[in-house]
Parts: C-alpha cells; structure tokens; sequence
C-alpha cells in the first residue's frame, strides 16, 4: 500500500539556524520558510535527490509540534511520510486493522496542496507517519 518515501521531518528549536547548516554545512538546496498556519508549523523545504527533508519548527499557540521541542529542545526527527495512492482507501484499511488515524480522520491538504493524515506514533513503532495521496 505505501509507496515512495516523500519526506522526513525533522522539528527544530531555530529555523535561521538549521536552514544555514542544510545550506552551508551539508551544501542542500533548501527553500524560504513557509508558514502552514491550518497545520501549526512554519516549513523549510530541503530538496534531496531521491527525497524531501521539512525542518519544522512551531507556528502559533497551538501547535502539534510544541510538545515535542519541548521534550526534545535540540530538536529531533518528527514523523516520515509516506506517499499512497488512495490516501481514503488507505485510512479505511488501516482503520480496520486498528490503527488510530489522528484528528477527526479527514484529511487536510498538506505542504505540498496535496491531502495528508497522520496515524499515532504508538501504533507504528514509536513513529509518527504521515501519509500523502501521490
Ligand atoms: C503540513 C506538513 C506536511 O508535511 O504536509 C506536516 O507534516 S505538519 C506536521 C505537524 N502536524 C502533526 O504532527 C499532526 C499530527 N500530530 C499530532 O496530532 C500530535 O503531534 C501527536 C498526537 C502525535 C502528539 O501530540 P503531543 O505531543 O501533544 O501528545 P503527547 O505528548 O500526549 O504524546 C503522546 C505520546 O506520543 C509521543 N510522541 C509525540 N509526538 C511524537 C513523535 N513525533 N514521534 C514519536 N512519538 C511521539 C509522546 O512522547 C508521548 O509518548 P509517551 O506517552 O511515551 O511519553
Ligand atoms: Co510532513
């Protein structure tokens, strides 16, 4: 069911900061920040290859992101996402089998105008996963 990895994203406690090391230090093509204020975070892109990385760093008063910089203030590797097919199929089988989709279930459109879920880091291994209809 899952296909191409889309993105890993990393949150971190200073944007200016990490974009620079993305840029200068590791030499990647990395865009302006983006805010997405519906999904709480302000995003850098980091153009890759082969895939995407998204530093994240915390958008507004609630955001999901905010307790995990807080438990991890040097910052650290939120969630992966995987792109799917049909991201409505894909949340019904994975319903079925158990999974909590998080939420109200709908999804919402993502960084790249596309729909996106997320399902509970505890139901997969200790990782948030987002999934991305392709
Ligand atoms: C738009 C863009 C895009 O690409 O399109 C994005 O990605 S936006 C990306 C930002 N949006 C999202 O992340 C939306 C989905 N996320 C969420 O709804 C929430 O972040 C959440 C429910 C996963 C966690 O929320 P929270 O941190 O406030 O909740 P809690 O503190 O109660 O966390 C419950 C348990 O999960 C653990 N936990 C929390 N976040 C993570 C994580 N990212 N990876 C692994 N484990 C995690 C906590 O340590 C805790 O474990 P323990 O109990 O053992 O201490
Ligand atoms: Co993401």
């Amino acid at each position: 069911m899952i296909g191409k990895l889309n993105h890993v994203a990393i949150v971190v406690p200073d944007l200016t900061t990490a974009t620079a090391l993305y840029r200068d230090t590791l030499g990647a093509a990395v865009s302006q920040p983006v805010d997405l204020p519906p999904h709480g975070v302000t995003v850098v892109f980091v153009t890759l290859p082969n895939t995407k990385i998204e530093l994240l760093h915390p958008f507004g008063e609630t955001s999901p992101i905010a307790g995990f910089l807080e438990k991890n203030p040097s910052g650290g590797i939120h969630h992966i996402c995987y792109e799917v097919d049909d991201i409505l199929a894909a949340r019904d089988r994975l319903k079925a089998q158990g999974a909590r989709v998080l939420g109200d279930g709908e999804p919402k459109i993502g960084a790249h105008d596309k729909p996106v879920l997320f399902l509970h880091p505890k139901d997969f291994c200790g990782t948030l996963v987002e999934l991305e209809q392709a």
